[in-house]
């Protein structure tokens, strides 16, 4: 059953040597979902290229197959998709189970929805908690309808598309590119202008993909830091090749591995620097990080840099509400690197970390109590009392609820924590992050089962 998981299986890992050595993390999970949902709506032939093949992007493909795609995997992270194009989906035989994805479900409700069939939508214990009002609530708007759904607006659910989808313009009440993403995506198959302002700019993997694979798009600036995003509606999607770049918010974890880890020197290769996305980076090198962008290049049409990382001496900042769009699957990690820190760190406005695969709020809390590190959560304020240095650790069974970014954010603490830590479950990380454990071995790390 989708929303039942095998046996948990802890993790450990041990403060050890100094890390060394290059690595590159795999590709952007954002952007290979998005690879898959755009070659499925094309006509013709879809190349990838360094497709995360995280357990995420594995359901997205599925229900791509499910939707009349045509996926094979030709070697490690080379896809090809032979789509149905917009208009063209077959109606799916059974439910459609994303698993651990929030984007995933997400995106493809917008997908299925503006199309005349009838699509279930389920997930595992995780999915199930997380809100879809956010995402039906345009989407009725736009003529679908909810045929039935758990309570509060979750999944299972199932929604019926109307045979003509309606063009709205839709302003999004939370800084959330998947509610962005579900709009345009459904506008795709509406005749007409769909517009989506956002009060916040948020990653904008949608906006350039549609543009790679033929649509127009109009982004003009809105207010103080938003922006408002059209899409001319039933556009001829073509077949195109997709370089995936690399992820960083997998990238994150390495990095502050190396820079709490005493006499650490990594290199972490070709990370994606979309300006988007790079919150934590911004926010480290405030805190004193040493951390070099070096070679800079471009790579599936984004900038990417080989990032040079030395353990550092960090300093508590506060890090405000504007920057989390940028860096919103990085607070668990921050929060690992601000315990490291002398002083204090005040992450402001993290409601939204609230709605995660996990509370993240609440879990990344009970990690830091478990280790040993002061913190404490004001508001929507998570405020980390760094300990320069000197942190306890010694969890034996830190609780992950099924959240991949927790359970590689306390693992890593725990490389530089006095004494071991212990997760409850490493299971999830395999949803985004598939070769952490070795990637982390090669330089040097302590992990294991
Ligand atoms: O659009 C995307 O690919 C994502 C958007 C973010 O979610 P929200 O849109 O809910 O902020 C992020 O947390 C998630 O990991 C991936
Ligand atoms: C929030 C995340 O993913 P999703 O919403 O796709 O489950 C994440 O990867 O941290």
């Amino acid at each position: 059953m989708s929303h039942e998981h095998a046996p948990a299986s802890p993790v450990t890992s041990r403060p050890g040597t100094p890390l060394k050595g290059r690595i590159r993390v795999p590709g952007d999970k954002s952007i290979s979902h998005r690879s898959m949902i755009f070659g499925l709506l094309s006509i013709g032939e879809t190349r990838v290229q360094g497709l995360l093949e995280g357990e995420d992007v594995l359901r997205t493909a599925e229900v791509c197959r499910a939707l009349g795609a045509v996926i094979t995997r030709e070697g490690p992270g080379r896809w090809r998709i032979v789509g149905v194009g917009i208009g063209g989906l077959n109606a799916p035989a059974g439910t459609l189970d994303f698993g651990n994805a929030g984007t995933g479900a997400r995106l493809m409700m917008g997908v299925a929805g503006s199309h005349p069939i009838t699509s279930t939508f389920d997930g595992d214990a995780s999915l199930r908690k997380r809100p879809m009002r956010r995402i039906l609530d345009p989407l009725v708007k736009m003529g679908v309808s909810v045929v039935s759904e758990a309570e509060g607006g979750r999944v299972p659910l199932t929604l019926r598309g109307p045979r003509e989808t309606i063009p709205i313009t839709y302003e999004t009440p939370a800084a959330s590119a998947q509610i962005k993403s579900a709009v345009l995506l459904a506008g795709l198959n509406a005749p007409g202008r769909t517009t989506v302002i956002e009060r916040e700019a948020t990653r904008d993997h949608t906006e350039r993909m549609l543009r790679l694979f033929g649509a127009k798009v109009e982004v003009k600036p809105h207010g103080k830091d938003g922006r408002a995003i059209t899409l001319q509606g039933q556009p001829d999607l073509r077949g195109t090749t997709v370089v995936v770049p690399t992820d960083p918010s997998s990238a994150a974890f390495p990095l502050v591995a190396a820079l709490i880890t005493p006499g650490s020197d990594v290199v972490i290769e070709a990370v994606m620097m979309n300006p988007l996305r790079i919150g934590l980076i911004t926010t480290l090198l405030e805190m004193g990080a040493s951390i070099e962008r070096l070679s800079e290049r471009e790579e599936g049409g984004e900038t990417v840099a080989d990032l040079r990382v030395r353990a550092s001496r960090l300093t508590g900042v506060t890090v405000p509400a504007a920057r989390a769009p940028a860096m919103i699957d990085e607070y668990p990690i921050l929060a690992v690197a601000a315990a490291f820190a002398t002083g204090t760190t005040r992450m402001q406005g993290l409601h939204e970390l609230r709605v995660k695969e996990s509370d993240r709020l609440a879990a990344v809390a009970a990690g830091l109590a478990a280790a040993g590190a002061e913190h404490e959560i004001d508001g929507d304020d998570l405020i980390v009392h760094g300990l320069s240095g000197k942190v306890r650790g010694g969890a034996t069974s830190v609780a992950t609820h099924l959240d991949h970014r927790i359970a590689m954010a306390f693992l890593i603490m725990g490389l530089a924590s006095e004494a071991p830590m212990t997760v409850d479950d490493g299971a999830m990380i395999a949803t985004s992050f598939p070769s952490f454990i070795p990637l982390m071995r090669e330089l040097g790390a302590a992990i294991g089962g």
